[in-house]
C-alpha cells in the first residue's frame, strides 16, 4: 500500500469518527434540549395553566397509572383550573405536549367538520386498544375515514335501527327472565350480577347486527365472551403491561399477561376470519343465507352488506379485502358491545342508589301500550332525561387523544403540529363552570328543564359529548340509545333494586373506556314485593 493510500484511509477513518462524535453530541444536545429546556422555556404554549408534577421521562404516565380511573388526573386538573379553555400537561415521551380540552368551544374547535381531519389518533392510543378493536373505522383517517363513514353510514340511520326493536325487546325479555330467576331462586336470594349479564346481552345484539348470527350468549358462555373478558378485565400485571405499552410496544414480551391477551386477540380474529370466509362463499353462491333468529330484523347485517358492496365492488378502487372486512368487524364487535354494556351497568348501578328516580321512570313507563313502537319509546321525556344524565355522570368512552398534523387554532390559540389534544368527556360533564354547583350530583331533572343541553350554562351543545361530536361522533348512537332504553324500560316496569356497592364503582385503569373492575351486584325484588 502506498503512503498516499494509507493517508487517505486514515483521513476517511478520522472523518467517520469525528462525524459520529459530532452526530452523537448533536443528538445528546437535542435530547437535553427536549428534556430540560423546550417544555419549560421555549414552547409557545408555556403560559397555559397546567400541572407540573410530571416525571421527566414518563410525563404524566405515572400519575395516570396511579390514578383511580382513566379520567383522572384530567378531572383533577379541570377542578383546579375550571375556567381555562385548555390545560397543558407533559405527555409521555420527550417534551411531548398535551392539551386537555376544558371547555365546550375548544372541544367544538377540535371535533367539528372543518377541523377534525387536522388530527389523527395518537400512537399510544392505537397500542392501547388497536389489538382489541382492530384497525377499522375508529383508526381510519382523512379521506379514507370519510369514504368508510359514507360506505357504512346507511346501516346506522335511525330508520334502519328502528327495525331492530323486536330483537332488542327479545333480549331485554331474556334479561328480565334472568332477574326473575334470581328473585325466585332460593340460592340467588334476589342477588344479580349485572356486568356479565349486560356484556352477554350487548354482545348478542351486536353479533346479530354485525354478523347476522345470534350466538345465544345468554344460554351458554361463548368464546367471544371469554376472549373479550381476557382482553378487558386485565390482571394487575396486565394493567402494568398495558401502561408500559403506552410508552414502548411490549406486546411481544413472552410473559403470562401478554400471552393471555394475545391468545384472546388471536382467537377472536380466528373466529371472525371463519365467519367472514363462510359469508364470502355464501354471498357468492347465494345459496346459504346467514342464520337469523326468528325475531331478526329484515335489514341486512353489516358483514353481508360489506361483502356485497365492498368486497365484491365492481370498481377495484372501492374494494375492501377480506382482511379489511375482519378489521371492521373487530371494530364494531368491540365498540358496539362494550360501551353499551358499560352504559347499562353504570346506569343500573346508579339507579340502584336512587329508588325515587326508578319510581318516576316506572310511572312514565306504565303509560306505554303493551308493545310500544319505536316512537312511543322515543317520546318519553323522563327516560331520555335519565339516560342523558347517566351518560353525563359516568361516560363510557374515557377519551381518544388526537395529534395535530399541522399547526392548528384551538380556543383562539395557535397550537403547534405534534401537540396532543385530549378530549375527555368527563372533564366537560363535571365542570361547575358549565353545569353549575350540582355538576357532580346525579340529577336527571336538569334535562326536563332543558332537554337539549340539560341547563349547561353556556348553552353550547358540546357541553354534553357522551357520543362525541362532528364527523367522528359515534356511528352507533341510535342503536346504543334504543338498546339502553328498551332494557331500562323493561326493568323499571317489573323490578325495584338496590345497589350493593354504595357510591361510584371502582374501574379498570389504564383503559380507553370506563369499565367497572370486578363484579357489580344488585339486590333485586319484583315491584311491590318485600325485600328478602
Ligand atoms: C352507550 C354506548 C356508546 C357510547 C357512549 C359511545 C361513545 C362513542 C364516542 C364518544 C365516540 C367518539 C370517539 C371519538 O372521540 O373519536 C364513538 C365512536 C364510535 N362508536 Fe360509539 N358509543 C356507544 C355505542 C356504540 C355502538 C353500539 C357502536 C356500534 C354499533 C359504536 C361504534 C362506534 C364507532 C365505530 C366509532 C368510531 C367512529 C368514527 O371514528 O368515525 N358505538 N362512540
Amino acid at each position: 500500500m502506498t503512503a498516499i493510500t494509507l493517508l487517505s484511509t486514515e483521513i476517511l477513518w478520522r472523518s467517520a469518527l469525528y462525524g459520529s462524535i459530532a452526530f452523537a453530541i448533536i443528538g445528546f444536545a437535542r435530547l437535553m434540549y427536549l428534556l430540560f429546556i423546550y417544555y419549560d422555556y421555549v414552547s409557545p404554549l408555556r403560559d397555559l395553566p397546567g400541572p407540573k408534577d410530571h416525571h421527566i421521562f414518563l410525563g404524566q404516565l405515572l400519575n395516570q397509572f396511579r390514578a383511580g380511573d382513566p379520567e383522572q388526573p384530567y378531572t383533577d386538573w379541570m377542578q383546579k383550573w375550571p375556567d381555562a379553555p385548555l390545560i397543558r400537561y407533559r405527555e409521555t415521551g420527550f417534551a411531548a405536549e398535551g392539551l386537555l380540552i376544558n371547555n365546550a368551544a375548544a372541544y367544538r374547535d377540535v371535533m367539528q367538520s372543518q377541523s377534525c381531519y387536522a388530527y389523527e389518533r395518537s400512537a399510544p392510543f392505537r397500542r392501547l386498544i388497536g389489538d382489541i378493536i382492530g384497525v377499522g373505522l375508529v383508526f381510519a383517517e382523512g379521506t379514507e375515514h370519510r369514504a368508510q363513514r359514507k360506505a357504512l353510514g346507511g346501516l346506522f340511520t335511525v330508520s334502519n335501527i328502528k327495525a331492530y326493536l323486536p330483537i332488542l325487546q327479545d333480549k331485554a325479555d331474556r334479561l328480565v327472565a334472568e332477574w326473575d330467576r334470581a328473585v325466585t331462586d332460593e340460592k340467588d336470594d334476589g342477588n344479580v350480577e349485572i356486568k356479565q349479564l349486560y356484556a352477554k346481552i350487548t354482545l348478542n345484539v351486536i353479533s346479530i347486527f354485525a354478523l347476522g348470527i345470534d350466538f345465544g350468549n345468554l344460554d351458554s358462555r361463548t368464546a367471544f365472551q371469554s376472549c373479550y373478558e381476557a382482553m378487558f378485565d386485565l390482571s394487575t400485571s396486565g394493567m402494568l403491561l398495558a401502561a408500559i405499552n403506552l410508552v414502548v410496544p411490549i406486546r411481544w414480551l413472552p410473559v403470562q399477561a401478554n400471552r393471555v391477551f394475545m391468545d384472546a386477540s388471536t382467537e377472536l380474529r380466528g373466529i371472525l376470519t371463519g365467519v367472514t370466509e363462510a359469508r364470502i362463499l355464501s354471498v357468492a353462491s347465494d345459496n346459504e343465507k346467514p342464520i337469523l333468529p326468528p325475531t331478526a330484523s329484515p335489514t341486512k347485517d353489516l358483514l353481508t352488506y360489506m361483502v356485497e358492496t365492498k368486497y365484491r365492488a365492481t370498481n377495484p378502487a372501492d374494494r375492501w379485502s377480506k382482511e379489511e372486512l375482519i378489521e371492521q368487524l373487530l371494530n364494531f364487535m368491540a365498540t358496539g358491545h362494550e360501551t353499551t354494556a358499560g352504559a347499562l351497568t353504570f346506569a343500573t348501578h346508579e339507579l340502584g342508589l336512587h329508588p325515587e328516580v326508578v319510581a318516576k321512570m316506572r310511572k312514565e313507563a306504565l303509560t306505554l301500550p303493551e308493545s310500544p313502537s319505536f316512537s312511543d319509546i322515543d317520546r318519553l321525556p323522563y327516560l331520555d332525561a335519565v339516560i342523558r344524565e347517566c351518560l353525563r355522570y359516568q361516560t363510557p368512552v374515557a377519551g381518544i387523544p388526537r395529534v395535530a398534523q399541522h399547526d392548528v387554532f384551538v380556543a383562539g390559540r395557535r397550537v403547534p403540529k405534534g401537540t396532543t389534544l385530549m378530549p375527555v368527556p368527563a372533564v366537560l360533564h363535571r365542570n361547575k363552570t358549565l353545569w353549575g354547583d350540582d355538576a357532580t350530583t346525579f340529577n336527571p331533572d336538569r334535562w326536563l328543564k332543558d332537554p337539549l343541553i340539560g341547563g349547561a350554562t353556556d348553552g353550547d351543545s358540546c357541553a354534553w359529548v357522551a357520543f362525541g361530536h362532528g364527523p367522528r361522533a359515534c356511528i352507533g348512537r341510535a342503536l346504543a340509545s334504543l338498546n339502553v332504553k328498551v332494557v331500562l324500560l323493561s326493568l323499571v316496569k317489573q323490578f325495584e333494586w338496590e345497589s350493593v356497592h354504595k357510591g361510584k364503582l371502582p374501574v379498570v385503569n389504564p383503559s380507553g373506556q370506563l369499565r367497572p373492575s370486578g363484579e357489580v351486584w344488585l339486590k333485586v325484588k319484583r315491584v311491590g314485593e318485600e325485600t328478602k
